[in-house]
């Protein structure tokens, strides 16, 4: 069976029949039974992650403060009582279950061989230096297997690898990891720095050595650069070029993180979600073809309909992010932004309402590209059908990974 033959309902066997029936399923609003769901993301234990207080015009930034200044006097894994599920063996567990695919496979030996060289790769970078164990327990080689199922080749899989880890160091390093040097006034300067070893600046010959050496100097600059040439082996320059635009969209959303940060804006939901579609795992889903090994032409990747597509498979992933890593970002010092606080803040309900509200609008966004991708389907040439296919995947391992990642479950 394709990939693509496991987007739309199993039942009906042609392709304009499955569409119908997914149109149909969702305007009646019928709600399609989900796909298998994997093991560990069913509980539904309620956690209180989000914070009560003032409310009304001005006092979203007090909040901010007041929760910082609240984790900093709670400690390390601390905070006050009932207010997030901060204790170890229930992290994770409050994620309602999702829409969301199951990941196609789970090949434990080629995620580890791919991690074994991920975690390898990042030591001779110098990013992560002295918490390369982390990294290692994280295990995004893991993350790289379950969500390219159709690539069995662990250094096509490990390019893309390296890729995400980069533009997670530059996440970490830059933006919201204080541990890890992240200061607000920086952002800008080191996004700007760090885009240069993407797509590199063609200086006159007397400045080049002095930005070469910028470019040397720091270890997520470095890490970019590499991983880049990593995937060039692989990916045509249409591909290397699409992904140079994605990293160019997800660092205006580091940006726009940064700018809240700075002045203690909270968004609004409308705010937050048209952040989430740019600051989002889509430099990771538009590799789906090159790691599988073929290519999908730049006129059609840029076409609205399937940028829409994309993008709102983007979001939905990236929302999934935002369940697992609630308590990760609670327990954390500095200020951190998910979708759960920011409706709990805008529609002034539980936290156990805002994740269940979180969930529902992964849920939607995960219906319209089902929708959207069937459709596409139908036109679209056989390279598409298969980029369709393989963003559903990267779904499903997407969710498979969070579930279990020692990132967001406390090992
Ligand atoms: C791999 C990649 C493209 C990452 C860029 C965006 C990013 C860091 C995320 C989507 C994860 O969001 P967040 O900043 O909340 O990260 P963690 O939860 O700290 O992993």
């Amino acid at each position: 069976m394709s990939l693509l033959s496991r987007i739309t309902a199993p039942t009906a066997p042609h392709d304009v029949a499955r569409l119908v029936a997914t149109l149909l399923a969702h305007r009646q609003g019928a709600r399609p039974s989900a796909p298998a769901t994997l093991p560990g993301t069913a509980a539904r234990r309620a956690g209180g992650a989000l914070p009560t207080g003032p409310t009304g015009l001005g006092t979203s930034a007090a909040r901010l403060a007041a929760r910082k200044a609240a984790r900093e006097a709670a400690g390390p894994g601390g905070g006050p009582a009932g207010d997030a599920p901060s204790a170890p063996a229930e992290r994770g567990s409050g994620v309602p279950p999702l829409y969301c695919p199951p990941a196609l496979r789970d090949d434990p030996v080629l995620a580890q061989e791919v991690n074994d060289r991920l975690v390898g790769w990042a030591e001779e970078t110098g990013i992560y230096a002295g918490r390369l164990d982390r990294v290692r327990a994280a295990d995004f080689g893991r993350l790289m297997m379950l969500a390219h199922p159709d690539s069995d080749d662990p250094d096509r899989l490990l390019a893309a690898g390296k890729c995400a880890l980069a533009e997670w160091a530059t996440d970490d390093y830059y933006c919201d990891d204080e541990t890890a040097g992240s200061r607000t006034e920086l952002l800008g300067s080191q996004l700007g720095l760090a885009y240069t070893a993407v797509d590199p600046a063609g200086l006159p010959v007397r400045y080049a050595p002095a930005l070469e050496k910028e470019m040397r100097d720091d270890p997520v600059r470095v890490a970019l650069r590499s991983a880049l040439a990593h995937l060039a082996r692989y990916a045509e320059p249409s591909q290397v070029n699409r992904l140079r635009h994605e990293i160019a969209v997800l660092f205006v959303g580091y940006g726009q993180e940064g700018s809240w940060r700075a002045r203690g804006h909270m968004p609004s939901v409308h705010e937050y979600l048209a952040h989430r579609q740019i600051n989002s795992f889509l430099p990771c889903i538009a590799l789906a073809d090159a790691v599988g090994g073929y290519a999908l032409g730049a006129t059609e990747y840029a076409d609205p309909r399937v940028r829409r597509a994309v993008t709102t498979a983007a979001t939905a992933a990236t929302l999934v992010n935002d369940l697992y890593s609630m308590t990760k970002e609670h327990d954390s010092s500095d200020v951190e932004f998910n979708l759960p606080l920011v409706v709990a803040e805008e529609e002034r309900c539980s936290p156990r309402e805002a994740v269940e509200r979180s969930a529902e609008i992964h849920d939607e966004l995960v219906h319209a590209f089902e929708t959207q991708a069937a459709a596409l389907a139908l036109t679209g040439s056989p390279q598409l059908r298969r980029f369709l296919a393989g963003v559903w995947a990267w779904l499903g391992g997407n969710r498979e990974w969070h579930s279990g990642s020692s990132r967001y479950n406390g090992a």
